[in-house]
């Protein structure tokens, strides 16, 4: 067991069920957490960041990547043709190469989500809705409970919710560990089922390294089944370190409760060597457990282009151009 689970469980005393018993208990856990070495983990980033992949493992990582992808549309200006498009482009990425994987998901907005659905059907690509007045998370509970069963009820098999940076940063931590509590809630169907619950960090927001840790443990804590770095909406979106410290953080959290949790990094993530680096750290820090799209995800709008030109640059010797690749 590595030192922050070991002292998680310590800092716990009797276990990790009674840490959100209240606000102070929850407080003590969180800043009983090791501060995170800000240098060792730029550094840490930085070399797996070098490490290079020789051609036979790139195309494997390549088709590896694509069946990672959360493909992503969440525009005011999205329409249910643009949204039909993406999930064609999910179905199919390249029609002229069937051996080509599909994308794990599509993600849009909870008014999109059973337009995805239907042009979704008969395959295996889950629905990914935004939910919880995404992106700024800024509405009363009950609206973001409302928004999130609104998803569900369209058909919604995934849901990225953002939690309330603002009661995070005020230290109101209770308040942030019953809001995805409610929401996990709220993801319940009827038959019993429920729909995958990713919470969204915005890290971009967050202001330090201990903070990333602090809320990866409280998310993890309060029932999340992904945690997520960013919606793609503000200037400092996914970047490796805090991808790193949330897969070390996924990685202790398993070992300190045997409760495996998957990793999005999200936004701003474009090319096929930005996706290998993150590929090499899932690989470094996690190993084979978390190499599948069921726990380890990229949430872009455009990275699956670059991944298809690369993917036709290794098999045929040269770029066919952005032109064949774009969704319109
Ligand atoms: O969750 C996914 C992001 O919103 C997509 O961001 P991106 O457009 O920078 O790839």
């Amino acid at each position: 067991m590595s030192t922050v689970a070991a002292n998680a469980l310590g800092v716990a005393g009797s276990g990790l069920q009674d840490v959100a018993a209240s606000e102070a208990s929850l407080r003590r856990f969180l800043h009983g957490l090791p501060g995170v070495d800000q240098v060792g983990l730029e550094a840490r980033a930085a070399a797996l960041g070098t490490r290079s992949i020789k051609t036979t493992a790139k195309a494997y990582a390549i088709d590896l990547a694509i069946s990672m992808i959360d493909l992503t549309t969440l525009e005011g200006a999205d329409t249910v043709g643009k949204v039909r498009a993406l999930c064609a482009k999910g179905r199919t990425p390249d029609p002229t190469d069937p051996t080509t994987p599909r994308v794990a998901a599509i993600c849009v907005y909870p008014d999109m989500v059973a337009t995805a659905k239907a042009a979704l059907e008969g395959t295996d690509i889950q629905v990914a809705s935004v939910a919880t007045a995404f992106p700024a998370g800024r509405a009363a509970l009950p609206v973001k409970l409302a928004d999130t069963a609104d998803a569900v009820a369209a058909g919604a098999d995934e849901i990225d919710m953002v939690i309330d940076r603002g009661a995070f940063l005020s230290g109101r931590y209770l308040d942030v560990f019953n809001e995805i509590v409610a929401v996990k809630e709220a993801c319940k169907r009827p038959d019993g089922s429920s729909a995958h619950l990713k919470v969204i960090f915005e890290t971009g927001e967050l202001q330090t390294y201990d903070n990333v840790r602090r809320v990866s443990w409280l998310a993890m804590l309060a029932g999340a089944d992904f945690i997520k770095t960013s919606t793609g909406k503000v200037a400092v979106n996914a970047t490796p370190p805090v991808t790193l410290l949330m897969l070390e953080a996924v990685r202790d959290f398993r070992a300190a409760t045997g409760v495996q949790v998957g990793v999005k990094p999200a936004g701003g993530i474009r090319t096929t060597k930005d996706a290998m680096k993150y590929l090499v750290m899932v690989n470094e820090t996690l190993g084979d457990d978390w190499l599948t799209q069921h726990w380890f995800r990229f949430g872009a709008s455009s990275l699956l282009n670059d991944l298809l030109m690369q993917r036709q640059k290794l098999a045929t010797g040269r770029y066919s151009g952005p032109d064949y690749v774009t969704v319109d």
